[in-house]
């Protein structure tokens, strides 16, 4: 076995058909080694987002494999990809996903619910999680009560609630300011690295690639470049 987390061989994914097929992605391979910081970026439609919903079980593609963690992601069947999604993928999103009526703390603790870890453990986790984050003292709030950055911490701990190998973000920087942005994405890196965690993250920004240890870039579905970020 590899050191790699994660593996992607030959990945296509057409969506409808005919006249109207649209290649989201065509012939996409690559690896991400075990704590690794990979960077995805390539304009809107480039097919990021396809990319990251078949390597974290959400979609299933036209043609070719995926594996994390030495499980074949496109091999697995509904309840495989469940457990999978629940123990080894953190993801998270543009639009933050939290549910509205509960509170921080509660958001966090729903994998673990999920996961049937017990009540005591669980809140013990939760708290360590939110002071994690930098959000000790908002357990309480709602997310209607937290700025964009707060929600999107919130979001980051809940992924890592089960303590996955694999954390996916789609643009999550998309929907907040360049400086808080900027803060957000630090502290995935740093999270990622203590953890020793790999993290697939899509962006189009720029200026976020340098905290990346390595940048893919996706033009019309395929990959067309593998690099080492600039200016580091
Ligand atoms: N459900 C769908 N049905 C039809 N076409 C789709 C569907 N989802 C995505 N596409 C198309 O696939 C291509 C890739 O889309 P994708 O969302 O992966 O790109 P992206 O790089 O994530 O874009 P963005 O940065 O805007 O989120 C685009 O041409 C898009 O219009």
């Amino acid at each position: 076995m590899s050191e790699d987390l994660v593996r992607v061989q030959g990945l296509c994914r057409d969506y409808g058909s005919g006249d109207r097929v649209v290649h989201a992605l065509r012939d996409v391979s690559l690896r991400a080694g075990r704590g690794e910081l990979v960077a995805v970026r390539g304009r809107s439609g480039a097919g990021k987002t396809t990319l990251l919903n078949l390597i974290g079980g959400l979609d299933r593609p036209t043609a070719g494999r995926v594996w994390v963690a030495g499980h074949e992601v496109t091999a697995a069947g509904e309840r495989d990809l469940l457990r999978l999604r629940r123990d080894d993928i953190g993801f998270v999103f543009q639009s933050f996903g939290l549910i509205p009526i509960l509170s921080a703390a509660e958001n966090v603790g729903v994998p673990m619910r999920l996961a049937k870890v017990p009540a005591a453990q669980r809140e013990e986790r939760v708290s360590v999680l939110l002071e994690l984050v930098g959000l000790g003292g908002h357990a309480a709030q709602r997310p209607y009560e937290m700025s964009g950055g707060q929600q999107q911490r919130v979001a980051i701990a809940r992924a890592l609630a089960n303590d996955p190998a694999l954390l996916i973000a789609d643009e999550p920087t998309g929907q907040l300011d360049s400086e808080t942005g900027r803060a957000v994405m630090d502290l995935l890196r740093a999270l990622v690295h203590a953890r020793g965690m790999t993290a697939l993250v899509a962006t189009h920004d720029p200026t976020l690639m340098e905290l990346a240890d390595r940048v893919l870039v996706l033009r019309d579905g395929r990959l067309v470049e593998s690099s080492e970020p600039v200016g580091v």
